[in-house]
């Protein structure tokens, strides 16, 4: 098991849950009531910050049911939280847009995320030509 240092920002908020053998997302809530119009949009607290392992980052991104429940988007599709990421303040957001009025709970499960090992470095090396045959662009293989 990795271990993962966690602060919670508010006392009352539901501890994060590992659930084993259904899925290794793990959801996040709402860290507060959190009421948006048609075509705004939120950063909503997420009430918690960590201290990723070293050589992780997080990526977050909606629960399937969360545009069906609240009828909003994260607006970067994926949250990419740093290493870096892991100061006292540094409290995890979801960055919200509203197609339609809405309300969120405080405690509402909005998105999961997961922890993903960094890429290796990378050297670019620049050349004239990639000696490879083109594949052919988007949708070039068809409809079915
Ligand atoms: O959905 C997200 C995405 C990012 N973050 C936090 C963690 C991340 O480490 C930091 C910066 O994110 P990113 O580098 O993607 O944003 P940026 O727009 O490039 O901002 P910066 O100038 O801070 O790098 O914001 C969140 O809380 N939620």
């Amino acid at each position: 098991m990795q271990k993962i240092r966690i602060k919670y920002f508010h006392d009352d908020m539901e501890k994060l849950t590992y659930i084993d053998g259904k899925s290794d997302w793990i959801d996040l809530r709402a860290a507060e009531d959190v009421e948006m119009k048609a075509g705004e949009f939120k950063l909503v607290p997420l009430g918690i910050a960590m201290e990723l392992p070293k050589g992780y980052e997080a990526h977050v991104v909606p629960r399937s049911s969360t545009y069906k429940n609240f009828g909003i988007i994260q607006t970067n599709h994926m949250g990419v939280i740093d290493e870096s990421y892991c100061g006292d303040n540094d409290q995890w957001f979801f960055p919200a847009y509203a197609l339609r009025d809405t309300k969120i709970g405080k405690g509402d499960r909005i998105c999961q995320f997961r922890i993903m090992e960094h890429q290796p470095a990378i050297l670019f090396e620049e050349t004239d030509s990639l000696d490879h045959e083109d594949r052919g662009g988007i949708g070039s293989t068809g409809r079915r």
